[in-house]
């Protein structure tokens, strides 16, 4: 699937020190997003900051949003995460794209302008209408989860 993303930019960083988000290879799912931060910004362990992005996009189609996720190599290696979780883009939003940092390592970690620290992955939506019923139809699984089919 193929979207065009409308695309501000709201730092003129970019385009200038820095380019503007690309796919890194033919088939990468995200764009890396970067900190549009005046000076370095030190998380202490434990710590989270709302991070402009320099950037605001606008989906448009409703079957489509955008999640920001945390970058593997900086969650894995220095806890540097999202505070809430995942970041949801919902298509009708126009504001600034922030980006919540969470560090949630057992070491301070400093970003540094422009530093790429989360990304941008866009993904088709599924809008439900809600039927209320009295009884479901039977599954396999009925009402069993967290765990309930064992570890082995
Ligand atoms: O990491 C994020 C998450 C959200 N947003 C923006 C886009 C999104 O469409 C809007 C609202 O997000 P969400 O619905 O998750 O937050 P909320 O706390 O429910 O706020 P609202 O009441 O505005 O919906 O905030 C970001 O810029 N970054
Ligand atoms: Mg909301």
């Amino acid at each position: 699937m193929h979207h065009t993303l409308e695309l501000k930019v709201l730092d003129s960083r970019f385009g200038d020190e820095w380019p503007l988000p690309a796919y890194a290879t033919a088939a990468s799912a995200g764009l890396d997003l970067r900190a549009a931060v005046e000076g370095p910004l030190t998380l202490a362990p434990g710590d989270a900051a709302l991070v402009p992005s320099g950037l605001a996009v606008h989906i448009g189609d409703p079957t489509l949003c955008a999640v920001i996720l945390p970058r593997s190599g900086l969650g894995h290696k220095h806890g540097i995460v999202l505070g809430n979780g995942t970041g949801l883009i919902d298509a009708d939003y126009q504001g600034p794209l922030m980006i919540s940092v969470w560090n949630r390592g057992r070491e301070a970690f400093t970003i540094e302008p422009g530093d790429r620290i989360a990304q941008l992955v866009v993904l088709p939506i599924v809008r439900a209408t809600l039927q209320v019923v009295d009884e479901f139809e039977t599954s396999a699984r009925g009402t069993g989860g967290f765990g309930h089919t064992g570890v082995r």
